[in-house]
């Protein structure tokens, strides 16, 4: 069975699939356009992917040989769901060992913007180190302040773990559904999204991104928020408004925002939110540790070759599809 891998991968995902007999394609230039792209996923069996090309209707028109494609991530909001359950193509994901990983990140954008470190950072960096100044660009403390997670699932959990244990705070969520064992565990409290974006003094973002959820986070939203929020997305840009963003943050209708994604991405380069002393911003970097790659690397090479076996992918987006 032939394999297409469009970007290098940790090298134990690879050894797993050659040593598996599987025929493995990674093209030198691993910087494709969207055409060359098509091109390789046309003459495959199975696709693992690394990115957010999108698998549309173009994509399932083009290249009716693939019948498995295992993500190199988590998240699924760039594939036709859909389409490809319709189509009988398992679609492999990579949960459970990214959530620390991420959730680190979402936890170092909180304290970053809480001192504003980078603001600092960049500072210190271009010489300007300054007088001590009792009044200058403070940061707030965040013990015993409220997190709300929207989106309490497996990486929201791991952050909202994280700030219960470093700083005591208390937690609130807004969820599909309730979690019971998460109540118990965090003594989080379940509130309605009006109560979650009112009532927190972070706001951390960890839900699935689909595409009737663009922008949910806008100028309505930002409005009814408190001045002292934090805001903290690590889920997907799409979640965000951009520009309204940067008005609530400029105005100070909220008090900073710590991005590992943006709206658009990569951001723009004149983008003004980047002139900002309130904000952090990381270019995707949430899984981008040795030990969550390695893993990841790991889990979609078993999704391949669970398949090429004729059993099911261990990790998977649409079960449907069995
Ligand atoms: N920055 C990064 O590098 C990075 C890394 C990994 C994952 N992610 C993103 O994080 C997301 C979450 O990953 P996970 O493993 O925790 O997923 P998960 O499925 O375990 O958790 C997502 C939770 O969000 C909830 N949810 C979805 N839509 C909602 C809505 N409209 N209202 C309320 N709750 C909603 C779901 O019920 C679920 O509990 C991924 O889908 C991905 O987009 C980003
Ligand atoms: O969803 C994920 O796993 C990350 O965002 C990497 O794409």
């Amino acid at each position: 069975m032939k394999v297409f891998i469009n970007k290098r991968i940790p090298e134990t995902g690879i050894t797993m699939l050659e040593e598996a007999g599987l025929e493995v394609t990674i093209p030198e230039n691993d910087d494709l356009s969207r055409e060359e792209w098509l091109q390789y996923c046309k003459n495959t069996d199975a696709i693992l992917n690394v990115g957010a090309n999108a698998f549309d209707h173009e994509f399932f028109e083009q290249c009716p040989i693939v019948k498995a494609i295992a993500l190199f991530s988590v998240g699924f909001d760039h594939v036709d769901i859909k389409e490809a359950t319709k189509r009988n193509i398992p679609i492999g994901n990579t949960p459970d060992v990214l959530s620390r990983a991420t959730s680190d990140v979402a936890f170092l954008l909180m304290q970053s913007v809480s001192r504003r470190a980078s603001f600092y950072f960049q500072k210190v960096k271009d010489g300007n180190w300054g007088n001590f100044d009792p009044l200058y660009e403070l940061g707030q403390e965040l013990y015993g302040k409220t997190l709300g997670i929207f989106g309490l699932g497996r990486i929201g959990f791991e952050m909202a773990e994280k700030c219960k244990k470093a700083f005591g705070m208390n937690i609130i969520y807004h969820n599909r559904n309730h979690n019971e064992e998460v109540e118990k565990e965090l003594n989080a409290k379940y509130v309605s999204f009006d109560e979650l974006i009112e009532q927190s003094d972070v706001l951390s973002i960890h839900a699935n991104f689909k595409v009737e959820q663009s922008n949910l986070f806008n100028a309505s939203v930002f409005e009814r928020m408190k001045k002292n929020v934090i805001f903290v997305n690590t889920a997907r840009g799409g979640f965000h408004h951009q520009k309204d963003l940067y008005q609530a943050l400029v105005s100070g209708q909220i008090w900073g925002a710590g991005l590992d994604v943006t709206n658009p991405e990569p951001i723009e380069d004149n983008d003004p939110i980047l002139q900002l002393s309130n904000v952090c911003v990381l270019p995707h970097i949430g899984s981008a540790t040795i030990e969550a790659r390695n893993g990841m690397a790991r889990l979609a090479a078993e999704n391949i070759i669970a398949f090429s076996k004729g059993e099911k992918m261990p990790h998977i987006a649409n079960p449907e599809v069995y």
